[in-house]
């Protein structure tokens, strides 16, 4: 589903990732681990366009995305939760997440777009009138992650979405992450918390100063204690 190959991409005259090749296929959950600074966010960045792209290439479904704007690549199925929610706190729940409208790939009633969502993170039911700035940081996070399920995404990246949340609340989050799988979607998750991450997922990579460094099965990576020493380097 999601195909990288070769790629590189920086800030100014700055490089940061040097040839970085991985591909998550449907139905996995793929985490990308490694220090602060490696090049995580701008992996993610890279592949949604945010960031161009100075060397290699990006594909979804087969399909060639590489120089596309962002727009036009979360129209083919793209979906990025950036580190931080973006939550707007005056506007209900149910608004914020008809936000992620505008990154449907096919037109689909109000309702259906929501079904998901909701089925993923049951509790909104009842909270959809509630405003977003009411809401827990536990509780913002999985708004976010569910707003961008209305474009029912082929690939979906999640940037560090513990960030700042109880050991408990992470659990239940990453548990939910894990049924986003599905038969026709990738999840892409860079994360610091490598036990729980490797939990969920099925493969991972981990970074260093821009290139990989390790690739692997989660369950081999879990027991790999050169995992610990890339965060030290
Ligand atoms: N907007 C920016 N402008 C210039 N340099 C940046 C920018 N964002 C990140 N960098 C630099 O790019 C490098 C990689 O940063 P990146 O945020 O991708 O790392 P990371 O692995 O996600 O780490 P962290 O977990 O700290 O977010 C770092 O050296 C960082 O200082």
């Amino acid at each position: 589903m999601l195909d990288v190959h070769e790629l590189e991409s920086g800030y100014g005259l700055v490089p940061v990732l040097h040839g970085v090749t991985l591909s998550v296929e449907a139905g996995e959950v793929v985490v990308v681990l490694g220090p602060n600074g490696a090049g995580k966010s701008t992996l993610l960045r890279t592949v949604s366009g945010l960031l161009s792209t100075r060397r290699g290439a990006v594909s979804i479904a087969g399909r060639r995305v590489t120089g596309m704007a962002p727009h036009r690549i979360a129209r083919l199925g793209v979906a990025h939760v950036v580190e931080g929610r973006g939550i707007f706190p005056n506007l209900t729940l149910r608004e914020n997440l008809l936000l992620g409208q505008y990154m449907a790939r096919r037109k689909s009633s109000v309702g259906n777009m929501l079904e998901e969502p909701l089925s993923a993170f049951p509790w909104m039911k009842s909270r959809l009138d509630q405003l977003g700035g009411r809401l827990s940081g536990g509780q913002q996070q999985m708004v976010a992650i569910a707003r961008a399920l209305l474009g029912d995404p082929r690939v979906l990246l999640l940037d560090e979405p513990s960030l700042g949340l109880a050991p408990i609340i992470t659990e239940e989050l990453f548990g939910a992450i894990r049924a986003l799988a599905t038969d026709d979607r990738a999840v892409l998750v860079v994360e610091q918390q490598i036990h729980r991450a490797l939990e969920i997922a099925d493969r991972g990579f981990v970074l260093q100063r821009g290139h990989i460094v390790m690739s692997e099965s989660a369950s081999h990576l879990k027991q790999d204690d050169r995992v610990a020493k890339a965060y030290m380097s």
